[in-house]
């Protein structure tokens, strides 16, 4: 079916997320079914087992009777062997097998794995979450002693040792060792704290936390930690070769290192290269709507627009100048519940990865981890309503070329998109093809609300917007000159929780010129 998650495509988009419910329902009947299937085979061994132990406690037995004597002889001869050699539970298993491999190719693969390891990591990093809280299933920032609830589920969803694990392993075979220290620190502790129960479905053990993080301190710089730590594997598998030599090899790095004075290494967050306005951004997603109100600057101000057109004139939209320059507006209510929902559903069938420009090409990235399609005004009747909603707003033509189709995006689990321009910055850029020159101004509608984070971030202009459920946000990406605004460095919050979709309609710049005046100034 189009708009299927592919293997590799579930943890982009929270829909597929939802979508992957269907194969583990049918995975918890299939389970279901060999459970009374094994329930009924070990009620059948009892009884057995339970007839045969009678006869021999009865202490009385009369091996002289015949019929005793000769069921004793069957039993020996021939109800045994069917006993032991019964095929009922290879073939439960074998259904239970053939079950699974009927839902495989629906099942996430491992990049959805790694994808949702790295969303978790990311949370943890943009809203400054302590990944202790995050084991036990709250979302608190945890800054010096200061301890704020980000967000307060109303059920608590823990995670467990082997969970843990693989997060930290995600990061571990990055070499991403700052992350994965605490990870693998929650999978050693809850591991120590269940040692000996074996649980089926997990993948590590205690051994295996401590192997990793022993590792990771090394790596880290920290040899004393990676040494008491590689001591206390020895304790569980005192056979262990390779560990028995880390553990002489610790012993002698500190020892030779007990003269000279150890600064203990503080590990660093990798550094992402493209992301110079890294703390600007995240700040700016901690402080979720940080614009000043038209208290502090008088020039800011709500009104109700009408533009002079008889549209609006008949139902204006409450228009709220959010920031200057770069100029950008927010319209309250631009669509309803009813339109959100009907947007959503017509694009669902169609999402696919979002990809952005890369030179000439578009590519799916990490730094942008959501779903989108593209809605034609011919899908459906109430695009072209809304493209009329959006020219009488702007005073601008919406009509293709002059503006692309309509974009619809839904994030994925920790999904954002990292500070970006929707203009073109490179004349080769893809964006050109239409040849309708740049893209002109954004119209960006809010198609649901969060629960928490996934704000619109303005980095160079220092304002985030929290999502505005119908709301519509408008901004100028182009000076009048038609050089691209560097102001308008925008980004899409990582949604905490929530299941966040947005709605582009780019606009481009021919087409408008009797619309908005060009000036040569290149601060217009
Ligand atoms: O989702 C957001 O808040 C921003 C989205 C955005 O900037 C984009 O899709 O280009
Ligand atoms: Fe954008």
């Amino acid at each position: 079916a189009a708009g299927a998650a592919g293997r590799g495509d579930t943890f982009s988009a929270v829909t597929s997320v939802a979508r992957a419910l269907a194969p583990e329902r049918r995975l918890l009947a299939l389970l279901r079914r060999y459970l009374r299937g094994e329930e009924a085979r070990l009620r059948d061994l009892t009884r057995f087992y339970d007839k045969v132990l009678s006869l021999h406690e009865d202490s009385a037995t009369p091996v002289s009777n015949p019929l005793l004597a000769f069921t004793l002889i069957k039993r020996l001869q021939s109800d045994w062997r069917n006993v032991v050699h019964s095929l009922e539970a290879s073939e439960n298993t074998r259904a239970l097998k053939d079950g699974f491999e009927k839902v495989e190719q629906d099942l996430p693969a491992f990049e959805d794995l790694e994808g949702a390891a790295r969303a978790l990591m990311r949370l943890q990093d943009v809203y400054m979450l302590s990944v202790k809280g995050l084991t036990r299933g709250v979302f608190q920032r945890v800054t010096g002693s200061a301890v704020t609830d980000l967000y307060s589920p109303r059920r608590l969803f823990p995670l467990t040792a082997d969970d843990c694990f693989q997060v930290g392993k995600v990061a571990y075979d990055m070499g991403d060792y700052y992350h994965a220290i605490p990870w693998l620190e929650e999978a050693v502790s809850l591991f120590r704290g269940s040692y000996g129960e074996w649980n089926t479905e997990d993948e590590a053990s205690l051994e295996d936390a401590l192997d990793h993080l022993a590792f990771a301190y090394f790596q880290a710089g920290n040899v004393s930690f990676a040494l008491s730590l590689s001591q206390e594997f020895l304790l569980y598998s005192p056979d262990n070769k390779r560990m028995a030599r880390n553990v002489l090899k610790y012993e002698k790095l500190l020892a030779e290192s007990a003269n000279q004075a150890v600064a203990e290494a503080v590990i660093q967050r990798p550094n992402v290269p493209h992301l110079q306005t890294r703390d600007t951004y995240e700040g700016l997603c901690q402080t979720l709507g940080s614009q000043p109100t038209h208290y502090q600057v008088p020039s800011l101000h709500c009104s109700y627009e009408t533009n002079a057109s008889p549209y609006l004139l008949l139902q204006p939209v409450r228009k709220e100048v959010v920031h200057l320059e770069p100029y950008v507006v927010l319209y309250h209510d631009f669509v309803s519940d009813v339109e959100a929902q009907k947007i959503r559903g017509l694009a669902e069938p169609w999402l696919q990865r979002s990809v952005v420009a890369s030179g000439e090409k578009q590519l799916p990235v990490e730094y942008r981890i959501s779903k989108s399609a593209w809605l034609k005004d011919t899908v459906d009747p109430m695009l072209v309503t809304l493209d009329h909603r959006i020219a009488a707003l702007t005073g601008l033509d919406v009509q293709p070329p002059y503006a692309e189709y309509l974009q619809v995006v839904n994030y994925g689990i920790g999904g954002h998109y990292e500070p970006h321009f929707d203009h073109a910055t490179s004349p080769t850029s893809p964006l050109y093809r239409m040849k309708s020159g740049n893209r002109v101004a954004t119209f960006m509608i809010y198609l649901s609300s969060v629960e928490a984070g996934g704000a619109t971030a303005f980095i160079y202009a220092n304002f985030s917007m929290p999502v505005v459920k119908n709301a519509a946000l408008f901004w100028w990406n182009l000076h009048k000159s038609g050089e691209g605004n560097d102001d308008t460095l925008h980004a899409g919050c990582p949604v905490l929780v929530g299941d966040k979709w947005v709605a582009n309609k780019w606009i481009h710049e021919y087409g408008q010129e009797f619309r908005r005046r060009c000036s040569s100034s290149p601060k217009d």
